[in-house]
């Protein structure tokens, strides 16, 4: 495997991949804009409980590497503050770029990460239908919905996404 990345890549990029997959993992938080809650107020909570984070170059997110159980101890993801995302699942919110107004499609979209940020930047106005094949897994995204304040702007639908390709 290394000797493939070597020839893909170069030594330099190489060594800098194989670097950063010895480092320590880190979650990444995603603040909830629906709730009112900007990325300072989740920073100022993290601070009061002493977990230390890093800005993302994202504007809502942090990134976080140690005091996980702290943030669920706390309530932040209960109440509704910030949600546990990946980055790179923000990145794809970006390139949607939705915008007040749009109805959305979200395919194959429990437990609903991607939903629930693409819904967020609706600002209120606008739909986001989330379909999936799982309803266990739609029941946890129509909960976070919920939570996020966002029940109103999406819905569930349970179907198989096959169906729809005919
Ligand atoms: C990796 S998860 C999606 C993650 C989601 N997009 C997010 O951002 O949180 C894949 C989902 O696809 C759903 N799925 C798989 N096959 C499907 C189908 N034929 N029709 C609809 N949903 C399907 C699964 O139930 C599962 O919830």
């Amino acid at each position: 495997m290394v000797r493939r990345w070597i020839r893909f890549l170069g030594k330099e990029e190489a060594l800098k991949l194989m670097n950063w997959n010895n480092s320590d993992p880190y979650f990444s938080l995603r603040v909830n804009t629906t709730n009112g809650y900007t990325r300072d107020d989740l920073v100022n909570r993290l601070e009061d409980l002493q977990v230390h984070y890093e800005k993302s170059i994202m504007d809502e997110f942090v990134r976080i590497r140690e005091g996980m159980q702290a943030v669920l101890q706390a309530g932040l993801l209960k109440e509704g503050m910030c949600a546990v995302q990946d980055e790179s699942a923000g990145f794809v919110v970006s390139v949607v770029d939705p915008q007040p107004g749009e109805t959305i499609m979200d395919c194959c979209a429990a437990p609903g990460g991607k939903t629930l940020f693409m819904a967020s930047r609706l600002a209120g106005q606008g739909k986001v239908s989330a379909l999936d094949i799982n309803k266990g897994r739609l029941r946890i995204l129509m909960e976070a919905a919920k939570c996020h304040n966002l029940d109103d702007i999406i819905t569930d639908i349970h179907g198989d996404l096959r169906l729809y390709a005919t």
